[in-house]
C-alpha cells in the first residue's frame, strides 16, 4: 500500500471515497449553475433552501442516518460536514439542526421525549435550532432574560421575552427555516428562580409554516460569512407550552410546580461542550480544505526565477512558502489528531457520567474549551495565510479560500468567545494549583503543573520541546497565582485581582492548551504509526516535529523566561526547522492529496486536482453576470452623459 493509500486508509477519508454509484455529489442538480457570490441575499437564501431538501433527502438515502442511527457518531458527522463543503460554500440553513437541536435533544431530553422528539427530528419531520444567546447577552448565559413561568393551574410554561435585549438573536436557521427550537430559559416556579434550563418550542405551524400567536420572528441580516446559515431573532409574547415541553433529563418541574434539581446545574451547559468538542475536527477539515488549496496551486503557480538561468519556479519552492503551508498540512492532522483524542475523553466522561460519576466534568469542560480555542484560533490565521499565500487569485471568491476564512473566524465567536473559554480553562488551571499546593492529586492533563523538579538542561528533542511547553504553562499558572495572592493580600477583591491579571491568564491558558496539543499529537501519531509502513511512518513524524519546531520558534520569549534554552539552541532549532522543510517539500502535494478532499469539496478554482488552474479562473470569470452583455445599460444612463458633461 502507497502512502497516500494509507493515509486515505482512515475511518473518515474511506467514507468520502464511497462508490460513485452510492455518491451524493454525482448528482448535478446538487451544485450551482450562478455562483452563490452572484445572487442576491434572498436569492442566495432560497437555493440554499432548494439544496437543502436534496441534499438531506440524499444523505438520508446514502447514509440512512434516519431512526436507529447513531446521529452523534463523530465520523457521520463529519462526513457530513465534508459533502456539505462541496454544496454549500457557506454551511446550510440547517446546520444547527443536526449540530445543536438533536443533540439538544439527546443530552438533555428524557428517554420518552428522545423516543418521541428525535423520532421526529431525524426524520426531518421537524427542523429545529438551538435558541440561546439574546440581543444583551451571548457569553454570560446567567444574565439571560427570556423567562419561562410555570402556571401549575394549567400545567404550562408561560415563555416571555420581557425587554429588546431579552431578543434572542443569532441562532442558525431561526430566521425562516425552522419550526421548532430548543429556547435556552431562565426557570421561575410561584416566583422562584431555578437557573437557566431548555425547552422544546413550536415556533411555527407545522402545516402554514406562520409563526405561531405570541411567537415574533425574523432574520438577522447579512454577515461577514454564513449568509446561507439563515441566523434569525425570536420573542416570546406570553406564549405558552404544555409541561412535558422542558426537557428534564435533568432537572423536572412535577405537575404540582415541584422543582427537582438535577446532579449538577452546569449540566444544562451539556450541549456547548459537546459542540465545542466537535468544532475541533471542524477546524482540522477546514485547515486540509485550505492547505489543499494552496499547495496544489503553489505546485501549478511558477513567478520569478531562483537563479537566472533556470526557468520561472513553482512558488512552492521558495522557503517561505514552504513556511507559510507545510505548517497548515501538520496542523490539520494535529487537529484531527486531537479531535479524534478528545471525542474519545468526552465519550468516556459522558458514559461515566451516564452512572452518576461527575467527577472529570470539570476536567473535560477545561480541554474542551482549550482545544475549541487554539483550533479556531489557529485555522483561522493559517486560512488567512493560505489567501495571502495564493497571491491576488487567492482573493478571489473563485479560490473558496474568502468563504473559508469566514467559516473559520466565525467559530472564535460562536460556542464561546474564545477570551472568555480561555479565562475558563485558566479559571480551571488556577484551581488546580492551589489543589496541587495542598498535596492533592490533579486531573492527568494538568498533573504537570506540579512538577517542581529543577529546570532541567534543554534538549532540542520532541519530548525537550513538549517537556519546555509544560515547563512555560506552570511557570505561567504559578506566575497568575502569585500575582492575584499579592493583590488579594494587598487589600483587593479576588473578583478584581483575577480580572488585573487576566491578560496574563490567557496567556497562560493557550501556553497549556498548547502543551496538551503537542504531547497528544506526539503520542497518538507514535501510536498509531506502529502499524503504518517505514515511508508513512516517516512523513508523519516529519509532520509532528515540523508541527512541535514551528511552535517552539513562535514562542521563543517563553520558552527563554521559563527554560533553560539558550542562543545556540535556538539557533540548532532554527536549522532543524528549515531541513524539516525541505525533506518534506517533495511530499507536499502527496500529502494534500491524502486529505482526499474531492474537487467537489473543495469548491475552488485554485485547488482542483488537475492543476487547471487558469482555465477554471477564466471559466468562473465569465459566469459572472456582468460578462452577459458586452455593454452594460449603466453605460447609457450614467457613464456616457457624465463623460459628455451632461451629469
Ligand atoms: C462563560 C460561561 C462558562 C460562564 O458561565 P457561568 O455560569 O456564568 O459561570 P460561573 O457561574 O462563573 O461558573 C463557572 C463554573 O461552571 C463550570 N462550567 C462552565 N461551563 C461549563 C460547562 N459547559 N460544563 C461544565 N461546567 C461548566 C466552570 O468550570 C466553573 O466551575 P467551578 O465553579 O470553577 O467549579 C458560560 O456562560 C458560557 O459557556 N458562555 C458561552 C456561551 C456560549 O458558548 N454560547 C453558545 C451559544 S450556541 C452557539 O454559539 C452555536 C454556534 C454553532 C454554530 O453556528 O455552529
Ligand atoms: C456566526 C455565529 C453563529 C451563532 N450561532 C448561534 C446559535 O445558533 N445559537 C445561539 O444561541 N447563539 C449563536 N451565536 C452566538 C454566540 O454564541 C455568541 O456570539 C458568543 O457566545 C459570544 O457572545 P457575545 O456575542 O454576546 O459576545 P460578548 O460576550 O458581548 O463579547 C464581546 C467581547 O467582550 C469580551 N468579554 C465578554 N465577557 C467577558 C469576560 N467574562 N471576561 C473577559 N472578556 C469578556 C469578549 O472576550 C469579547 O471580546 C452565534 C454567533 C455567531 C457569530
Amino acid at each position: 500500500m502507497g502512502l497516500v493509500d494509507q493515509l486515505v486508509n482512515q475511518p473518515h477519508y474511506t467514507l468520502v471515497n464511497q462508490p460513485r454509484e452510492n455518491d451524493i455529489l454525482s448528482h448535478k442538480e446538487l451544485f450551482d449553475s450562478i455562483p452563490e457570490e452572484y445572487l442576491s441575499h434572498k436569492e442566495k437564501y432560497e437555493n440554499a433552501i432548494r439544496k437543502t431538501v436534496l441534499y438531506y433527502r440524499l444523505m438520508q438515502k446514502y447514509q440512512n442516518y434516519k431512526e436507529g442511527s447513531t446521529i452523534l457518531d463523530e465520523t457521520r458527522a463529519n462526513y457530513r460536514n465534508l459533502v456539505s463543503f462541496a454544496v454549500f460554500k457557506d454551511y446550510p440553513p440547517l446546520m444547527l439542526h443536526n449540530g445543536m437541536f438533536i443533540p439538544a435533544i439527546a443530552g438533555q431530553g428524557t428517554p420518552e421525549q428522545q423516543k418521541h422528539w428525535l423520532k421526529r427530528a431525524k426524520n426531518m419531520e421537524i427542523l429545529g435550532t438551538y435558541a440561546q444567546t439574546e440581543l444583551g447577552h451571548g457569553t454570560f448565559i446567567r444574565g439571560l432574560e427570556t423567562t419561562a413561568e410555570y402556571d401549575p393551574s394549567t400545567e404550562e410554561f408561560v415563555l416571555h421575552s420581557p425587554t429588546l435585549t431579552s431578543y434572542k438573536w443569532w441562532p442558525g436557521g431561526l430566521g425562516h427555516t425552522v419550526n421548532y427550537c430548543v429556547v435556552m430559559a431562565q426557570l421561575y416556579i410561584r416566583g422562584r428562580h431555578h437557573g437557566m434550563q431548555p425547552f422544546l418550542v413550536q415556533l411555527r405551524d407545522e402545516a402554514t409554516h406562520m409563526p405561531l400567536p405570541g411567537v415574533k420572528l425574523g432574520e438577522i441580516g447579512a454577515k461577514l460569512g454564513l449568509s446561507t446559515v439563515n441566523n434569525g431573532f425570536l420573542a416570546f409574547e406570553h406564549h405558552r407550552i404544555p409541561r412535558d415541553r422542558m426537557l428534564m433529563k435533568n432537572a423536572q418541574v412535577l405537575k404540582d410546580g415541584t422543582f427537582v434539581a438535577g446532579p449538577s446545574s452546569k449540566l444544562a451547559y451539556g450541549t456547548m461542550i459537546y459542540v465545542r468538542v466537535i468544532i475541533v475536527n471542524g477546524m482540522a477539515n477546514l485547515m486540509a480544505k485550505a492547505a489543499t488549496i494552496a499547495v496544489r496551486y503553489s505546485a501549478v503557480r511558477r513567478q520569478s526565477q531562483i537563479k537566472p538561468s533556470e526557468p520561472e519556479c513553482q512558488i512552492l519552492d521558495y522557503v517561505t512558502q514552504q513556511h507559510k503551508l507545510l505548517i497548515c498540512i501538520a496542523t490539520s492532522l494535529a487537529f484531527s489528531t486531537c479531535a479524534r483524542w478528545l471525542w474519545d475523553v468526552y465519550t468516556g466522561v459522558m458514559g461515566q457520567m451516564e452512572s452518576g460519576n461527575m467527577d472529570h466534568l470539570p476536567e473535560l469542560h477545561a480541554l474542551a474549551c482549550s482545544l475549541k480555542v487554539v483550533s479556531t484560533m489557529d485555522v483561522s490565521g493559517l486560512v488567512e495565510r493560505c489567501r495571502l499565500a495564493c497571491g491576488g487569485h487567492g482573493f478571489m471568491h473563485s479560490s473558496n479560500l474568502p468563504y473559508t476564512y469566514g467559516l473559520a473566524t466565525a467559530a472564535c465567536t460562536y460556542e464561546g468567545e474564545n477570551t472568555v473559554l480561555l479565562l475558563q480553562t485558566a479559571r480551571s488551571l488556577v484551581k488546580a494549583w492551589q489543589k496541587g499546593s495542598k498535596g492533592k492529586p490533579l486531573s492527568p492533563t494538568e498533573a504537570y503543573l506540579m512538577d517542581k523538579s529543577p529546570v532541567p538542561k534543554w534538549e532540542n528533542t520532541l519530548d525537550g520541546i513538549i517537556a519546555g511547553f509544560r515547563r512555560v504553562s506552570a511557570g505561567k499558572v504559578q506566575d497568575c497565582v502569585s500575582k492575584i495572592d499579592k493583590l488579594v493580600k494587598m487589600g483587593t477583591s479576588y473578583e478584581d485581582a483575577w480580572n488585573q491579571t487576566s491578560v496574563r491568564l490567557v496567556a497562560a491558558s493557550e501556553a497549556h492548551s498548547r502543551a496538551v496539543i503537542l504531547a497528544t499529537f506526539r503520542s497518538e501519531v507514535s501510536r498509531a504509526a506502529a502499524a503504518l509502513s517505514p515511508p508513512l511512518s516517516r512523513v508523519l513524524h516529519q509532520l509532528v516535529h515540523l508541527y512541535c519546531v514551528y511552535w517552539a520558534l513562535e514562542r521563543l520569549g517563553d520558552l527563554l523566561l521559563y527554560t533553560s534554552i539558550a542562543e545556540r539552541d535556538v539557533q540548532e532549532l532554527q536549522q532543524q526547522y528549515e531541513d524539516l522543510l525541505q525533506k518534506i517539500r517533495p511530499n507536499a502535494v502527496g500529502l494534500v492529496d491524502a486529505f482526499d478532499l474531492r474537487d467537489e469539496i473543495l469548491n475552488s478554482t485554485l485547488g482542483a486536482y488537475d492543476g487547471r488552474v487558469y482555465e477554471r479562473l477564466m471559466e468562473e470569470a465569465l459566469k459572472s453576470p456582468l460578462n452577459a452583455e458586452p455593454v452594460n445599460q449603466s453605460f447609457h444612463q450614467y457613464l456616457k452623459p457624465f463623460m459628455h458633461g451632461k451629469l
